[in-house]
């Protein structure tokens, strides 16, 4: 653009282009006189060019400030960071889809405040984290199309007195539009903290999934066994399988808190326009996007190899005490109003809990006893038949999962094509 503006000599233009290329080489080979007398990679970068290319390197710096360049190579990174954050959060989810469809008719127990409450398929719940991780893709979209603004031309804070061509700039580097103000672009650091708010959050979601493989994989709940690639053994206890990746995971979600937390506070007492601090934004954002990535890449791998204990989920998800809101809404069903349907409940539950008898051994004198509207049908009323009657959107009746999973799956091809 310097060359083609007049801004520059277009040999110079052409060596420095050339040098650049062996400046990149070296770089990637390992190679490169680092110089940490040189204060950061800007002027290393400067410096060998000139080394390698001679007076021509002078006129690298023309109309350009390390303030515009940082905050035009954040911008790169991060928008990288996001094309492979959102490719992870794919994997993840594929992973939820394949599970809910390989045990798609498969009840359980659904649990509030950690006690059982009612049946539900095991697809639904696995599509409930489906649901979050497409929000978490909605976060990072939205992180990259508002950060989608090219910041070079802005010089030092207050642009630059050469004829510049920023939209010929931004067309080259692939951004959808310039920034309007040179102060704002080199002083603005908003997009990582957008992309360390939706990290914090993603990893928020998985530490839940973790939470919850680490209590299923218990002895006492017993739902699913991981693939021993995904335990560890313990030093003393050999019948141990600890389920150390999913801790792992829970664990590392701390840490993103702490680097949103870091950029946050970095940003909030400083000046226009660009001040040294910002160059602190630069560790917490790479361990961030790091921690992702990986914890992203374990999911997508462990997940598949999760297996369920069907039988017992089936079997806890039939215990009948889980039916007693379908037990009230049956009530319901005959003119009961609710909140006197849910007392007869609350009293029979009390009822069969003292005799140590489930609501299905009941007799149906005994129902009786409690409200003259039960009848035989009440024992019609199953797990199956609990979950058969969220037949509503969003519900977890078999038919509505279908909807959802195919959903999800709908989803998932679409952006394969895209
Ligand atoms: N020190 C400095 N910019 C540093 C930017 C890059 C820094 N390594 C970072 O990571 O933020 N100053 C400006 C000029 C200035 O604002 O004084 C420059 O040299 O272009």
């Amino acid at each position: 653009m310097l060359a083609q503006q007049g801004i520059i000599p277009r040999d110079d233009a052409d060596a420095i282009i050339v040098g650049l290329s062996a400046v990149q080489d070296e770089i990637e080979r390992g190679d490169f006189p680092w110089d940490p007398a040189l204060e950061d990679l800007h002027m290393n970068i400067e410096r060998r060019l000139t080394d390698l290319i001679g007076p021509a390197g002078a006129r690298l710096h023309t109309g350009r400030s390390r303030n515009d360049q940082i905050a035009l190579d954040m911008r790169l990174y991060t928008r990288a960071a996001i094309d492979d954050t959102i490719a992870g959060l794919r994997s993840v989810q594929r992973a939820l889809v394949d599970l809910a469809g390989q045990y798609q008719e498969v009840l359980m127990p659904g649990y509030t405040h950690l006690q059982r409450a009612q049946p539900v398929l095991f697809a639904h719940h696995m599509l409930a984290y489906f649901e979050m991780l497409q929000r978490d893709v909605g976060r990072f979209t939205d992180c990259a199309v508002r950060m989608d603004v090219l910041p070079l031309g802005s010089g030092a804070l207050a642009g630059v007195p050469y004829p510049t061509d920023r939209i010929a700039v931004a067309l080259a580097l692939e951004f959808a539009e310039i920034s309007p103000n040179s102060m704002d672009a080199v002083a603005d650091r908003d997009f990582l903290a957008e992309f360390h708010a939706a990290a914090a959050i993603a990893m928020m979601h998985i530490s839940r999934l973790s939470e919850e493989i680490v209590i299923w994989s218990s002895r006492e709940f017993d739902f699913v066994r991981l693939p021993d690639e995904f335990t560890t053994g313990s030093s003393i206890m050999p019948q141990k399988r600890n389920p150390d990746f999913a801790e792992i995971a829970r664990g590392k979600t701390g840490r993103v808190y702490g680097s949103l937390m870091g950029i946050l506070t970095v940003l909030k007492g400083l000046p226009l326009t660009y001040n040294r601090d910002l160059q602190e934004d630069k560790e917490g954002f790479f361990d961030t996007v790091d921690t992702l990535l990986s914890t992203l890449s374990v999911f997508a791998d462990m997940l598949p190899g999760m297996k369920l204990n069907t039988h017992r989920v089936e079997s806890l998800a039939s215990e009948s005490y889980m039916l007693a809101t379908d037990l009230a809404d049956y009530l319901v069903g005959k003119g009961v109003p609710f909140r006197d349907a849910h007392g007869v409940m609350r009293r029979l539950c009390q009822h069969c809990e003292a005799d140590g008898m489930s609501l299905s051994d009941l007799p149906i004198a005994e129902y009786q006893r409690f409200a003259p509207q039960f009848d035989d049908d009440v024992y019609a009323i199953t797990a199956a038949a609990s979950v058969a009657a969220r037949d509503n959107p969003g519900g977890t009746a078999p038919n509505r999962v279908a909807e959802g999973l195919a959903r999800a799956k709908s989803i998932l091809t679409s952006t394969e094509t895209q």
